[in-house]
């Protein structure tokens, strides 16, 4: 079995950053967590690459050619679905080169893959689900981890704003699904203490109150109320704060991840396995 995490959400949402602090984290824990670029409009990242889209389509490759002379957004959803036709490209990267899939250490065998800012890929056009899917075919088991900018999302319209975004991501992906805040350390005390209180988990009739002091909360007062209760009462959308410059905090997001994985749970039945045989051995009787 191997293990993926699909980074997405908004341009600039911190998707990149993530990825470079989640395999920092990684190698002070003695882990191997590798990161794939599939963005083909990256210009610069932290981390050094597996695999990177650029080898095989660069965002400029779409925009400068002639015949196709895309825009830089068409230009986009244009190398994704090039990427998807090619996928005995990414195949060979994240498998190294055999047909066969290479079972490796199971260490080895958990990516990261860094999606550009593009947001209707996952929210309505079906790339997003077609690399899922690919991956699920090549043995990965995958979790969509869609990053959200908590500078946007301390007051009542742009939270439920942020959770309905991320609920069209869930609905279209339809797959494992953890939501993070970014950028929590860049939040001001009062902000922070904000934030709090719409993650509370069960501070009852909550998003009544984010209808109070913003326009459309107030605008369309019942419809605030509704899709908040609709929202808490089926507890459809749950959001993680990282603070990428607390250890602890990116711990706790990866050990949640992991959960959702069964990544450390794969590891205990292999050992259980590898027990088994020895302990009849060492009792032919039994
Ligand atoms: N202080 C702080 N800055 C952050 C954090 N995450 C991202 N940033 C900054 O936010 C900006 C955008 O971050 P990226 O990681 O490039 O965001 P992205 O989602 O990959 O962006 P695109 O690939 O362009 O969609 C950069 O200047 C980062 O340094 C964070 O946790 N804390
Ligand atoms: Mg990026």
């Amino acid at each position: 079995m191997r293990f993926a995490q699909i980074i997405v959400g908004p341009a600039g949402s911190g998707k990149s950053t993530y990825c470079s602090f989640m395999q920092q984290h990684a190698m002070d824990a003695k882990r191997n967590i590798q990161v794939v670029n599939l963005d083909p409009a990256a210009e610069h990242f932290t981390y050094s690459p597996l695999a990177d889209i650029r080898e095989l389509i660069h965002l400029d490759d779409a925009m400068e050619d002639d015949e196709l002379q895309y825009g830089p957004n068409g230009g986009l959803i244009f190398c994704l679905e090039f990427l998807i036709e090619n996928q005995d490209w990414l195949k060979a990267q994240l498998c190294g080169g055999e047909d066969e899939l290479m079972v490796g250490e199971p260490d080895d065998d958990y990516i990261l893959f860094d999606m550009p800012g593009q947001i209707e890929l996952f929210t309505h056009l079906k790339m997003g689900k077609q690399l899922v899917q690919l991956l699920e075919s090549w043995n990965f088991r995958t979790c969509v981890v869609f990053c959200l900018d908590s500078q946007f999302m301390v007051d009542g319209a742009k939270f439920i704003s942020g959770t309905m975004a991320a609920l069209s991501v869930m609905a279209n992906m339809e797959q494992a699904h953890v939501n993070v805040l970014t950028k929590v350390d860049l939040l001001s005390a009062d902000a922070r203490k904000q934030l709090d209180l719409y993650l509370e988990p069960d501070a009852h009739n909550l998003m009544g109150e984010l209808t109070i002091g913003s326009s459309f909360g107030e605008k369309y007062r019942k419809l605030t109320e509704a899709i908040g209760s609709l929202i808490e009462d089926f507890s459809l959308v749950r959001f993680f704060p990282l603070d990428t410059q607390d250890e602890e905090s990116i711990g706790d997001l990866l050990l949640q991840i992991d959960n959702i994985l069964q990544f450390g749970e794969d590891a205990d039945v292999q050992v259980r396995d590898f027990d088994e045989p020895d302990a009849i051995e060492r009792d032919p009787d039994m």
